[in-house]
C-alpha cells in the first residue's frame, strides 16, 4: 500500500513519533567508559555513512510526509563530520521547518559555535560529567577538559539558548561531584541534567546494582542544595526524558534523566536514523529498517515514507530493561545515536 502524505508514524500504543534523531557517524574522539573500550570500535566505512544529500532526503521524506518537526543531530561525536554546516543548512531549509538542535562532547564548539547558530542550529545538549582534569582523563581516557568548557561557553555565547549540559554519574569516579556541577552550572548559566547510566555500552560492562540511580542523585545534590518541584514544569513536561527541579533560592533548574529508574517510554515520541541509514524505533530496538539499501536502491520518496512507517509500527512498549529476558541491543549507543 503506498503511504499518503502527513501520515503519522503511530506505533501500536497511540505514540506518535515527532522527534528524528540522526546519527552522523559513529566515530568519536572520546572513549567515555560508559560508551567504548579504549580502543575504540570498529568503525562504519565512509561508503557505509550516509551522505550529507542522503541524509537530507531521508529528513525531508520525515518532515513533509511523516509529521518530523524536530531534528537532534547526534552520534558518536557529530562535530566530526566535516559537512555539519551544510547538514544544518539543508535541514534549516526544509518546510516546514523543523527545530533543530545537536548533542555533542564540545570538543571543537569552540571554534563551530556561531557558524552552526548561522547556519539555523537552535539548540545544543553538551556532555560535561566531571570539573576535575584527573577524573575527566580517566573517564573519557582523553585529556580535553578545557576545550569541552571552551565550547560550552561559546555555546551560551553564541545564543544558542538554553545550553544543557548531560552528566552521567559513575560510582566511585564523578558521583561525589554531584552538588559542584550543580553549583558551577549556576555560575555558567547552563541547565545541568544528571543521566542515569543505561546498558548501551559496546563492552557490555553496565551492571543495575552499580548504576547511580535518580534517588541517589538527589541524595547527592541535597548536601549542598535544595531541589524543589515546580508544578508548571511537571505540566510542562510533555514526552521530555529530563524530570527539572528548580533549585531553591534560584531560578536555575536542574534535570534529572531517569531511564532506567523512571522510565518515560509511554510518552516516547522518538524514532532514530543511524549513520549508516538505518531506522530504529527505539534506542533498545532489535531490529532495524533498511532505509539506505532502499534509498540506493532507488526506491522514491513514497516507498521510503512506506517502509519508515511500518518500522514505527512495531515499536514495543519500553526498553525492558528490568524484565527478566532483557537482551541488551547489539549496536551500542555510539552507534545508534544517543
Ligand atoms: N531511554 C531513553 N533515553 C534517552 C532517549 N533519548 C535520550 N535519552 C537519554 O537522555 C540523555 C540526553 O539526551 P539528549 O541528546 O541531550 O537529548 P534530550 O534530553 O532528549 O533533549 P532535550 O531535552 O529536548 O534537549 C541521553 O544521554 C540519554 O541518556 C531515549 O529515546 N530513550
Ligand atoms: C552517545 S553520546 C553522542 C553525542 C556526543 N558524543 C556526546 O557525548 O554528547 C549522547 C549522550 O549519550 C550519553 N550516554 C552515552 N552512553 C550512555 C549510557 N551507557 N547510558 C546513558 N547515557 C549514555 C552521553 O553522556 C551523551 O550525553
Ligand atoms: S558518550 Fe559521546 S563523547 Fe563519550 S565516547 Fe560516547 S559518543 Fe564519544
Ligand atoms: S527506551 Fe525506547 S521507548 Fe523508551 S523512551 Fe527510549 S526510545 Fe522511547
Amino acid at each position: 500500500m503506498a503511504a499518503r502524505s502527513g501520515l503519522p508514524l503511530v506505533d501500536g500504543f497511540g505514540r506518535v513519533a515527532t522527534d528524528l534523531r540522526v546519527s552522523l557517524t559513529d566515530r568519536c574522539n572520546l572513549r567515555c567508559t560508559y560508551c567504548m573500550p579504549a580502543e575504540g570500535l570498529p568503525w562504519l566505512d565512509r561508503e557505509e555513512l550516509l551522505t550529507n544529500a542522503e541524509l537530507t532526503r531521508l529528513i525531508r521524506v520525515g518532515v513533509e510526509r511523516l509529521g518530523i518537526t524536530s531534528v537532534r543531530l547526534t552520534g558518536g561525536e557529530p562535530l566530526l563530520r566535516s559537512d555539519l554546516i551544510e547538514i544544518v543548512a539543508g535541514i534549516d531549509a526544509l518546510r516546514p521547518r523543523p527545530r533543530i538542535a545537536l548533542t555533542t562532547n564540545g570538543i571543537g564548539l569552540a571554534k563551530r559555535a556561531e557558524e552552526l547558530a548561522r547556519a539555523g542550529l537552535d539548540r545544543l545538549n553538551i556532555s560535561l560529567d566531571t570539573l576535575d582534569p584527573q577524573t575527566f582523563a580517566a573517564l573519557t581516557r582523553r585529556r580535553r577538559l578545557p576545550d569541552v568548557l571552551a565550547g560550552i561557553r561559546a555555546a551560551v555565547a553564541a545564543g544558542l539558548h538554553p545550553v544543557k549540559i548531560n552528566s552521567v554519574l559513575m560510582r566511585g569516579v564523578n558521583d561525589h561531584e554531584a552538588a559542584h556541577l550543580v553549583e558551577w552550572a549556576i555560575g555558567e548559566g547552563v541547565q545541568l541534567r544528571f543521566i542515569e547510566q543505561m546498558p548501551l555500552d559496546a563492552q557490555h560492562g553496565w551492571r543495575r546494582t552499580e548504576m547511580i540511580t535518580a534517588d541517589e542523585i538527589h541524595a547527592r545534590i541535597a548536601t549542598r542544595f535544595r531541589l524543589v518541584e515546580d508544578p508548571a514544569d511537571r505540566l510542562a513536561r510533555g514526552s521530555a526524558p529530563a524530570e527539572l527541579f528548580r533549585v531553591e533560592g534560584t531560578d536555575a533548574r536542574v534535570g534529572v534523566i531517569a531511564s532506567v529508574s523512571r522510565p518515560f517510554c509511554g510518552n516516547c515520541d522518538r524514532v532514530r536514523l543511524t549513520a549508516d541509514g538505518q531506522i530504529r524505533n527505539c534506542l533498545f530496538a532489535r531490529e532495524e529498517s533498511d532505509l539506505r539499501s532502499a534509498l540506493r536502491g532507488g526506491a522514491d520518496d513514497e516507498e521510503l515514507a512506506r517502509r519508515w512507517l511500518s518500522a514505527v509500527a512495531g515499536k514495543r512498549a519500553g526498553h525492558g530493561i528490568d524484565d527478566p529476558g532483557f537482551l541488551q541491543p547489539e549496536r551500542p549507543m555510539s552507534a545508534i545515536g544517543g
